[in-house]
């Protein structure tokens, strides 16, 4: 468990020193753009940052050498996803790892329920842990790989950040969506290259839109590409899907074809 206090910013500056002192490692001050984008939940993102570059770090989370760069490559770079979801969506983060971009999310935009899936036991307890102690109630960890838990879920929107090739992420994200739902995969300069080779895999899995996007103007540099992939109309089977899904089973898909939103945006 990490260790949690809340105190007065004279009291944080002073155990923020104690905490060096005493051998913890914290995260750079926060930008002036971190409080733009995390607004009253500020206190619980710089909080959060220290986890990741501590326990974070001691844990095999994330490599050393990206404390230095934790707010921008990380907190900021995935908090602004919030722009392009829906008031109240359902989210569920694939192959959250530390828990990005879920954490920075939820800080962001109370409103969403969150869930972070993630297969391994380590790094599971180590969500568990920062959940509670950030005090998340709109965020919960489920243990799995996302193609096990296929079939209980129906997910306004799922993320994903360094998980997989697009086609083969697209395989374990887009069955985790409703109709119209949509996945949201941060990618670096190969978005678009990545994105037109696996066009053919997306409509085969009920894609009936995709697009390259850029979020977080005026707050973090490079922006956040993200390829944005809507799902088409999904067909659940009643109640023998009910059984299937309590088994893990499939839901299948079919695409809106001619009449519906079918190609690029
Ligand atoms: C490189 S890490 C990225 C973690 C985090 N998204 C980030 O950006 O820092 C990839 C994560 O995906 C998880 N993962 C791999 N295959 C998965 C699958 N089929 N379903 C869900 N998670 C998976 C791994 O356990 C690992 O935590």
């Amino acid at each position: 468990m990490f260790h949690v206090e809340h105190q007065s910013a004279d009291e944080e500056g002073r155990g923020r020193r104690a905490e060096r002192a005493a051998g913890a490692e914290r995260a750079p001050e926060a930008p002036a753009s971190a409080a733009r984008l995390f607004g009253d939940n500020l206190d619980k993102a710089v909080r959060y940052a220290d986890i990741l570059a501590d326990a974070g770090v001691r844990r095999g989370l994330i490599g050393p050498r990206e404390v230095e760069r934790l707010w921008e490559r990380h907190l900021l770079n995935c908090g602004v996803l919030a722009e392009l979801v829906a008031e109240g969506a359902i989210v569920h983060d694939v192959g959250s790892g530390g828990g990005l971009p879920g954490i920075p999310l939820a800080l962001v935009r109370p409103d969403l329920r969150i869930t972070l899936v993630e297969p391994l036991l380590r790094r599971t307890t180590f969500l568990d842990e920062a959940v509670r102690e950030l005090g998340l109630g709109n965020v919960t960890v489920l243990r799995g790989r996302a193609e096990e838990v296929r079939g209980s879920i129906e997910s306004d929107v799922v993320t994903a950040r360094a998980v997989a090739p697009l086609s083969k992420l697209a395989g374990w994200g887009l069955p985790l969506l409703r109709s119209g739902g949509e996945m949201l995969a941060l990618k670096g300069d190969s978005a678009a290259a990545e994105l037109q080779e696996s066009e053919a895999d997306l409509r085969k899995l009920g894609a009936v839109a995709w697009d390259v996007v850029q979020v977080g103007e005026g707050i973090v540099e490079p922006l956040t590409t993200v390829v944005r992939v809507r799902m088409g109309d999904v067909v659940r089977p009643a109640s023998k899907g009910a059984r299937k899904s309590a088994r893990g089973g499939r839901a299948t898909t079919k695409s809106t074809g001619r009449n519906g939103r079918s190609g690029r945006r």
